[in-house]
């Protein structure tokens, strides 16, 4: 059976022909690196790694990549405010943070964001400022082809001819004319005030640090330029599929689209947008600042639980957190766990504790679950189908048909697995865990001989075991109960 996905540019679901057969080049906008990850951004991540796993599932070599901004106006402005008079640290913001810096750290909070919910790294992850070659070449191009110009107010930026692209507005369907104005320069500077800045001349107040020469004068590139340069690096003039969410398909996808067709490239053959998490229903968004980062979900349930709330929506539909969402994520996947555990147990004879690996690779998921997912990726009907499988095999296990909860159980995995819910995410935990515990082990051994120690009155020896744990960073706290240990924060 085909796969169909819904492509925004024809706004049509059709059949998904790779451009090169058994393989596909995926690109999907990553982040600008300016705050902290909030959920929102995640969701996007998570749709486009089950997406991955879908292709790879079906046989499929998937190229992804996903890009990092790491030079950008909002990035700019929240360094120089961290070096102004009136600035206020607080957890997220430092005082005279440079803007590689703070863009460095909060790369790094998504990084690891992605890592402990189960989102695969892409095949490359580049970032802005390491393509600055690439988006001048692209620049060129575009003013050789008659598309671009440098300003016409002298300011060192180059803008892209909006009028000069007659498909300009097709991605989003929309007439030039209706368009608003793009904000990102004096319009005095430009043709059409809806011409927009592939390049932005360095200023007075830019940091020399963020500023690079180029034919056009010292500055820095404009944000839909970089996506444009960074995929036809990694994934050549054309490819398979473009993703992102859904707020960046006007201007920064139509805007991308336009820089590099008017190169000359076929650019991107579907375009796939990720519908918003919302609270309350409304865009979580830095700017409005309703944000729910990873972090806070992650105290309230397990790394699946939150992957499960992120990915059990259809992907192009909204999500909105409610205060219950992780509650019923929770219940949905101990009702996938519990059936997972009492088959292993009854069948395999593999108890909760024991340390066991199972083979997974010829199981198949359910023929429901397939014609699900090559629907245009209905993860809700997936799920259905994984849910039913669960039933299925609870049916069996009460009845004694060990054989059908065998298969139920291998169908169950083999879907988990499939939409990145296997505990496998769960494992970093898991190593901490039994490090925590190894390390229990030691430090009990050496308290046991300091009571000892103690008890002898020799206080040499008490203090050098004392002095030994300190230095390995472990504080050592007397009560009536005996000696407490924790780590030194
Ligand atoms: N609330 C959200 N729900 C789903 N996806 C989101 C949400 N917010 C951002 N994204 C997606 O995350 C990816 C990285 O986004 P980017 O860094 O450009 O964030 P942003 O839109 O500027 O976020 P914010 O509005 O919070 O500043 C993009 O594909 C973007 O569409
Ligand atoms: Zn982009």
């Amino acid at each position: 059976m085909s796969i169909r996905f819904y492509d925004t540019k024809q706004a049509i679901t059709r059949d998904f022909v790779p451009l090169i057969e058994g393989k596909v080049g995926l690109y999907y906008c990553g982040a600008t690196v300016q705050g902290m990850p909030h959920v929102g951004h995640v969701r996007s991540a998570i749709a486009f790694d089950i997406l991955t796993r879908w292709l790879e599932n079906r046989g499929y070599e998937v190229t992804v990549v996903r890009n990092v901004t790491d030079i950008d106006d909002k990035i700019l402005e929240k360094s120089a405010a961290s070096f102004g008079e009136d600035f206020e640290e607080d957890e997220d913001y430092f005082a005279n943070e440079a803007w590689f810096a703070l863009a460095y750290r909060f790369e790094q909070e998504f990084a690891s964001a992605y890592d402990t919910l189960g989102v695969r790294r892409p095949t490359y992850e580049p970032r802005a400022t390491g393509h600055i070659t690439e988006m001048h070449q692209l620049i060129n191009t575009l003013i050789e082809r008659g598309h671009a110009y440098p300003a016409l107010d002298g300011s060192g930026d180059v803008y892209f001819d909006v009028r000069s692209f007659p498909a300009y507005g097709s991605l989003t369907h929309q007439n030039v004319d209706d368009m608003q104005g793009a904000p990102d320069a004096d319009p005095r500077g430009k043709r059409d005030p809806r011409d927009f800045a592939l390049w932005k001349g360095h200023k007075d107040t830019d940091p020399e640090t963020a500023s690079w020469p180029s034919p056009w004068g010292a500055g820095r590139p404009g944000w839909h330029l970089e996506c444009s340069a960074m995929v036809t690096k990694y994934l050549g003039t054309a490819f398979d599929i473009h993703g992102g969410g859904l707020d960046l398909r006007f201007p920064h996808h139509e805007n991308e689209m336009a820089q590099s067709m008017a190169a000359g490239h076929d650019f991107a053959n579907f375009w796939m947008h990720n519908g918003m998490v919302t609270y309350q229903g409304e865009k979580m968004s830095k700017s409005i600042g309703n944000t729910i980062s990873p972090a806070e979900m992650l105290e309230l349930a397990t790394p699946r639980v939150v992957r499960y709330f992120l990915g059990q929506a259809h992907y192009r539909s909204q999500l909105d957190y409610r205060p219950e969402s992780l509650a019923e994520a929770g219940a949905a996947v101990e009702r996938i766990d519990g059936f997972v555990a009492n088959a292993l147990a009854r069948i395999h004879g593999v108890g909760p504790n024991d340390d066991f690996s199972i083979d997974m690779h010829h199981f198949e998921v359910t023929e429901a679950f397939e014609s699900a997912m090559n629907d245009d990726l209905n993860v809700p009907q997936a799920l259905a189908a994984l849910h039913e499988t669960v039933r299925r095999g609870n049916t069996a296990l009460a009845a004694g048909d060990l054989e059908t909860a065998d298969e139920a159980m291998q169908q169950v995995m083999a879907m988990t697995y499939a939409l990145g819910l296997d505990d496998t995410i769960e494992q970093g935990g898991a190593a901490n865990a039994a490090q925590g515990a190894a390390l229990d082990v030691l430090v009990a051994a050496q308290l046991a001989d300091r009571a000892a120690a103690r008890a002898a009155k020799d206080w040499a020896r008490s203090d050098a075991i004392r002095d030994t744990l300190a230095a390995a960073g472990i504080v050592v706290e007397d009560s009536a109960d005996g000696a407490r240990w924790s780590l030194k924060a």
